[in-house]
């Protein structure tokens, strides 16, 4: 375009130089046709050139983010996902861009075509410039690139400097979020701390700019380099070419064409969209780096799944030891531990004792560091964990609030590509005691449990964990048959867990439930009990049996049975729980 431009303009001058004023228009419509045709042709690219950008841009951002999706969520295991450098390189290849020098993919692809259109252009430019003297070209060329370059290291210095800044930036928005968020509205006007925040938050903000700032300044005195060296180059080249116009060596029109293509290549190189193209390198990088970390994404299933087996599995811990990557700590070490079908076992321990750990390695979301887990004699790894965790239910302590409607949360993972089976749906509620929540809720199960959208609802603590139970016990009704439960109650008074699990005792049909619970009055119901402790089972047997050996079982119910006696907790009626 550039060098169409110079050659249609300098055909213009040359007819308007050489002819007479009575033919004037004659003799230039022809290339004031072309000049304006070439004008023309510019607008309508630079037109098509912003939607298709835009097009371009989204559909190879959005295959780049559902990649990544599929990447973090489809790998087996939570281990690689939990570490610190892969989270980092999560949000990094997420493409979500955190500060200006981050860039998505798309965006970075786009810059390059853009650099490499413009290199075409350069080139154009400089045939017109060779066409009049071969030495234009290296005295042009050599002038551009030397004020680009000093631009392109001032910018580069730049952002290296933003980024030395930006835990300052994150910072800054912590407290950004802390001060204006309605989840800490609570703490920040009970604790008093809202102006100190404004301080601190003040305090990240300078930490981040102040520097960059002054680099601006500095950046802004250094353009006159640049300018002197547009200015040389363009004289160097300009100077002979006018002067032989002047002595009548060459004419006005060439001249012309030759300062427009000089010119154009100072413009076209200073375009050169570097900072897309860099921003987002780093963001592919992460992402290369996330396929070899977390293993290529599970294909997503298209064929129907294999029917789950009728009956509960018997499931063996067998010598099962469990170190977290990256720590040193056995958390279960020797762990032996039988999950018979049907039964309803406890695990018990104390604090940090590694209860939730051995219901992460149960769901495979961990692989034990040594010994094995089976389910009637196969490896559980053998199944596949997509495969396993079709057979089981799991309720985790942290489990995660979806501002989805109800029957999403009710149903979740379970539908296997079909419509939500409503009707179980409503037997699991009231199995978990949530139909009462559902009845005074203003559209049933399409209201969205969160009041954060429109017509939504927000549940209580408890009223959530009876949510997560409904959806485990949905997954029963759906044909899992090993149904876990870790601390699902702990929101719910004592009634209310007591009546939730005597309705769970009575409703898990054939399938095998392990419950994790701090309450004894609660455990004492199983039909087993297990006692972890020092990372292996050391007690076993049912609440008379553990209370007639006299161990650590009898010495926390003792302990709690005491607590309810002297007014703590809910207190229980006697006999209540008989
Ligand atoms: N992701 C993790 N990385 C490293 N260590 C962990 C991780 N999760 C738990 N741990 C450690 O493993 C140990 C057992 O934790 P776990 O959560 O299994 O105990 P718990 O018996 O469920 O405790 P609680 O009754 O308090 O819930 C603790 O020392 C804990 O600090």
């Amino acid at each position: 375009m550039p060098a169409a431009t110079a050659v249609t303009m300098a055909l213009l001058v040359s007819r308007l130089d050489t002819s007479s004023s009575g033919e004037v228009f004659a003799v230039a419509l022809g290339p004031l046709l072309a000049f304006g045709a070439v004008l023309l042709a510019g607008h309508v690219v630079d037109a098509l050139a912003e939607p298709l950008r835009f097009v371009a841009e989204a559909r190879m951002d959005g295959a780049h983010r559902a990649h990544i999706a599929r990447l973090a969520a489809g790998s087996p295991t939570i281990g690689a996902l939990e570490r610190p450098e892969v989270q980092e390189r999560v949000r990094l290849a997420r493409a979500d861009p955190d500060n200006w020098t981050e860039r998505t993919p798309g965006q970075g692809a786009l810059a390059q075509l853009g650099e490499f259109v413009r290199i075409l252009g350069i080139t154009a430019s400089c045939l017109v410039l060779a066409r009049y003297a071969w030495w234009l070209v290296p005295v042009v060329l050599l002038a551009a690139v030397a004020a680009r370059s000093v631009g392109y290291r001032q910018g580069l210095a730049f952002i290296r400097l933003w980024l030395a800044g930006v835990s300052h930036g994150r910072r800054a928005h912590m407290w950004q979020e802390v001060l204006t968020q309605p989840a800490e509205a609570k703490e920040v006007r009970v604790f008093g701390f809202a102006e100190w925040g404004v301080q601190r938050e003040q305090h990240h903000i300078h930490g981040m700019f102040d520097r960059a700032w002054a680099a601006g300044v500095r950046d802004l005195n250094r353009q006159w380099g640049r300018l002197a060296l547009t200015v040389l180059g363009l004289a160097a080249a300009y100077v002979p070419v006018a002067l032989d116009a002047a002595h009548g060596t060459t004419t006005v029109a060439v001249e012309t064409a030759v300062f427009a293509a000089g010119w154009s290549v100072f413009t076209a190189l200073d375009g050169l969209d570097w900072r897309n193209r860099l921003g987002a390198l780093p963001v592919l990088q992460a992402a290369r780096k996330l396929d070899e970390e977390l293993g290529a994404p599970a294909a997503p299933a298209h064929a129907a799944p294999a029917s789950r087996p009728e009956d509960a599995p018997l499931v063996r811990f067998e010598q099962v030891e469990f170190t977290y990557p990256g720590t040193e700590r056995k958390v279960l070490d020797g762990l032996d531990l039988e999950i018979r079908p049907g039964e309803l076992l406890a695990v018990v321990g104390l604090n940090g004792a590694g209860k939730s750990t051995l219901i992460k390695l149960l769901s495979s979301l961990y692989e034990p560091t040594a010994g094995r887990i089976t389910a009637d004699g196969t490896d559980i790894a053998e199944f596949g964990p997509a495969e396993w965790r079709r057979r089981i239910s799991v309720v985790f302590q942290d489990f995660v609030r979806y501002h989805l409607t109800l029957s999403d949360n009710v149903t979740l993972g379970q539908a296997d590509g079909t419509v939500p089976d409503l009707t179980r749906a409503e037997a699991a509620a009231r199995d978990a005691g949530l139909d009462e929540v559902l009845a005074r809720l203003p559209h049933g199960w399409d209201t969205p449990v969160a009041r954060s959208r429109t017509g939504g609802v927000d549940l209580s603590g408890g009223q959530w964990q009876q949510v997560v139970l409904a959806r485990a016990l949905y997954a029963v009704r759906s044909g899992a048959r090993l149904l876990v439960l870790d601390e699902p109650t702990a929101h719910l008074d004592v009634r209310t867990e007591f009546d939730v699990f005597s309705r769970l005792a009575a409703h898990r049909g054939s399938s095998s439930v392990v419950l994790i619970s701090h309450r004894l009055s609660t455990v004492r119901q199983a039909d087993r009990i297990v006692v972890l402790d020092g990372g292996r089972i050391t007690e076993s047997g049912t609440h008379e049996e553990l209370m007639a050996l006299g161990g650590s079982y009898a010495e926390m119910f003792a302990i709690q049975a005491e607590r309810f006696g002297a007014g703590f907790d809910d207190r229980i009626e006697d006999g209540e729980l008989e």
